[in-house]
């Protein structure tokens, strides 16, 4: 089973306005309301693509009811623990430039937490577990390593998706796949990075930190997966991006329903680009028929001495 962890879900209200202007009153041309966070993102693309996934993490008031139903008609798994305080409300604005506003959430008490422990030690070896997103301000920012170090049988395959510390920390335990996207990387090594062979050469850093697999995404320049059998660049396909909230939470979806039906890793990361892109064409996640069209304009090389 794969399992996903949202600490902070959100509902995204995804707002198209054309040619948003600050400081005047703006009208929305369309507006659509989801149920987001990473975490809950990876499942539900998981769901599309026919793969059985639970998805875990802390919700609370109106919100929170209205992402566990969304979930629930969608046909995806819960576990949620119900928390104090609404759940947050994200807003995604797309209008010459797409701007994001993202919510601080609720704070997570001791007890909640100790209850989402007690659900992870029941995971087994046959498990994935993805930890993805923002962690709320009054949670350490290690909590991810603390899980994967306490809590978790250590055969359960761990994918981290989160930036600076709360990420770094997880290395030590071996995370089976990480995904930062190229400004993350920057951030986790406080340079520039304006090259494939930077973007080479700091992923590889991270192998060496103990990540078992790393994926470097860049938007519409597809993305680097740096590995023990190498280093592969996959091409985006080319289209009309739509709303590309949540592309890297696909990407990391795309990936694990390949590689848990069958572990071959290109093959894995292929699937993973183009479940990327295919949310960036849709206002929604992606849908598997629109995948299986560009999984072939998913073009993969391999590269020589880091040069691609
Ligand atoms: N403009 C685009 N055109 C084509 N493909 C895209 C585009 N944007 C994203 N993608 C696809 O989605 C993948 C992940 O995108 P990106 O690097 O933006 O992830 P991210 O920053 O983690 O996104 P998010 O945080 O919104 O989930 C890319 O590797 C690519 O395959
Ligand atoms: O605040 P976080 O947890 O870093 O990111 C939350 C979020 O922006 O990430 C998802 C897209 O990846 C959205 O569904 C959600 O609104």
């Amino acid at each position: 089973m794969i399992y996903t962890l949202t600490l902070n879900p959100s509902i995204d209200y995804v707002v198209q306005v054309v040619d948003f202007k600050q400081g005047e009153i703006n009208r929305v041309k369309k507006d659509y309301k989801y149920p987001g966070g990473k975490g809950i993102n990876v499942s539900r693309v998981l769901n599309n693509l026919d793969i059985k996934t639970k998805t875990l993490g802390f919700i609370g008031g109106f919100t929170g009811e209205y992402i566990k139903n969304f979930l629930e008609n969608e046909g995806v798994d819960t576990d949620f623990i119900a928390t104090g305080g609404d759940s947050r409300i994200n807003v995604k604005l797309k209008s010459n430039k797409e701007t994001e506003i993202n919510g601080a959430g609720p704070n997570i008490t001791e007890d909640d937490l100790e209850k989402l422990f007690h659900k992870l030690e029941q995971l087994t070896s046959n498990d994935y577990l993805v930890l993805a997103g923002n962690i709320q301000k009054n949670l350490p920012r290690d909590i991810y390593a603390q899980i994967q170090k306490r809590y978790i049988n250590n055969d359960v395959k761990v994918v981290v998706d989160t930036t600076g510390v709360g990420l770094t920390s997880t290395l030590v335990h071996k995370p089976f796949l990480i995904k930062p996207n190229n400004h993350e990387l920057s951030e986790i090594f406080d340079v520039d990075i304006n090259t494939t062979e930077e973007v080479i050469h700091y992923g590889k850093k991270l192998l060496e930190m103990g990540a078992e697999n790393v994926i470097v995404s860049m938007a519409s320049e597809g993305a680097l997966l740096i590995c023990n059998e190498g280093v592969y660049h996959g091409s985006a396909p080319k289209g009309k991006v739509k709303n590309s909230v949540g592309a890297g939470d696909s990407l990391i979806a795309g990936f694990l329903a390949s590689y848990s039906k069958n572990p071959d890793i290109i093959e894995a990361f292929r699937w993973g680009v183009a479940c990327g892109s295919s949310t960036a064409f849709s206002f929604d996640l992606c849908k598997k028929e629109e995948v299986e069209r560009l999984l072939h304009e998913v073009k993969l090389i391999k590269s020589e001495d880091n040069i691609l």
